[in-house]
């Protein structure tokens, strides 16, 4: 605790430690020395003369929140403090309450499918499942099966023996494969194709595998966790995924909130991010300031973490002070157009793309061919624009 907290003492102590919770006293309606604290990263304020009942809460909160993060870094693995690198951060209780289910549900056998927009945290939590299970000593292979293209996705996955087709010098064991006596991440699950759903569907009854050009089954140990941001049920009523593959797959369906659903959780990952990158990509960087906090704060987050992250990252590099200001996180207040020619330039591609994909049902090939662009080219706009097909 810091009487009168100094914005430099606080940004130093949270670079040394980023876990560190700082309670501030200032003085009594002292609004610029709180405003100044937190910027720099304290956790809370209190004024003179401090009421002790508030001054209680506002430490228990903090060690609750401490204690939450530690857990939930200890099932992931990481055995580090929250912030760690492999850690979940989330003071929200939408999200631990998520946390909770997924430790429990890793300690069992039953299939999960991690349900959530882009960019809220599908893979971690798959990582953390993995970890808080008893197959954390084995491998965590993921895969995005939107990524891949179709005529690839079978070999990826199970594998092919040499010679099984042109270019196919070697034999080659598939993810599952790869992660057996582990844990297999399939990311985007909807847009497996409905053969390959078949294979996928002899798998998860039989425990085992045929390469391609392969002329024996091969058992193979794999827990599969799947995930996606499309409506599978609506896609099973459709008859784009198969309903016997949706059961064996999503015993259990856990359901992941936007960022926008977790209260201060996008100014708690925004300082986690700071702290993390900040000392490497500019360590003259030390926290965020009062319109940057204000900014994160009222932001929808489209994009969700995935978003938060890169415009962190970004705003780290183009901040000229020790504070990243609003306009280094380039979020524009409501519907104000973009003023510089880089976010305008960002707003029309963005359009241009989501209009693109909405003619083509989100086939790549086709977008690129309408947009005039190659599909890596894409791949990389979808990436650098937090888009998905
Ligand atoms: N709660 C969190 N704490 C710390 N980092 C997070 C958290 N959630 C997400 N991230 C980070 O945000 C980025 C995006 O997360 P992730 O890839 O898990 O999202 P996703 O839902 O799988 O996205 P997509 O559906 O687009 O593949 C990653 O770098 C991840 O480490």
């Amino acid at each position: 605790m810091l009487e009168a907290g100094d914005p430099e003492l606080i940004a130093a102590l949270l670079q040394a430690r980023p876990t560190l919770r700082v309670i501030v006293i200032c003085p009594a309606r002292s609004c610029a020395v709180a405003q100044a604290a937190v910027a720099a990263g304290a956790w809370d304020v209190c004024y003179l003369p401090v009421d002790p009942l508030a001054l209680r809460q506002i430490v228990a909160r903090a060690f609750n929140v401490h204690a939450l993060h530690a857990a939930a870094s200890a099932a992931a693995g990481g055995g580090e403090e929250a912030g760690g690198d492999s850690g979940v951060i989330t003071a929200a209780p939408e999200m631990t309450q998520v946390l909770r289910t997924v430790s429990r549900i890793a300690r069992t056998d039953v299939s999960v499918l991690l349900s959530g927009a882009s960019g809220t945290g599908k893979e971690l939590l798959a990582l953390h499942l993995h970890a808080a299970s008893p197959r954390a000593k084995g491998a965590f292979v993921a895969i995005n099966c939107a990524a891949i293209p179709d005529t690839l996705l079978e070999s990826e996955l199970f594998g092919h023996e040499k010679g099984a087709f042109t270019g196919a010098i070697r034999t080659m064991p598939g993810k599952i494969e790869q992660a057996a006596g582990g844990t297999l991440f399939l990311d985007e699950i909807g847009d497996v194709p409905l053969p390959l759903q078949v294979k996928l569907l002899r798998f998860l009854q039989e425990h085992a595998i045929e390469r391609i050009g392969g002329r024996r089954p091969i058992l193979v140990d794999t827990r599969i966790v799947c995930a996606t941001h499309r409506d599978i049920d609506q896609m099973v009523a459709d008859g784009q995924f198969r309903e016997d593959l949706y059961y064996r797959l999503a015993q259990i369906v856990v359901a992941i909130p936007p960022l926008a659903k977790r209260p201060g959780d996008a100014l708690l990952l925004a300082r986690h991010f700071v702290a993390k990158f900040a000392p490497v990509m500019n360590p003259a960087v030390r926290g965020l300031a009062a319109d940057a906090i204000a900014a994160i704060d009222a932001h929808d987050w489209p994009g969700n973490v995935r978003e938060l992250e890169n415009r962190i990252k970004r705003a780290i590099i183009m901040a000229d002070a020790r504070l990243i200001t609003s306009a280094d996180l380039d979020l524009v207040k409501g519907a104000e157009r973009p003023t510089s020619l880089r976010a305008a330039r960002e707003a029309a591609d963005r359009g241009a793309i989501r209009r693109a994909l909405a003619r083509t049902e989100g086939n790549i090939s086709q977008t690129a061919r309408l947009l005039g662009v190659s599909r890596p080219t894409l791949y990389d706009l979808l990436k650098s624009y937090d888009l998905h097909a």
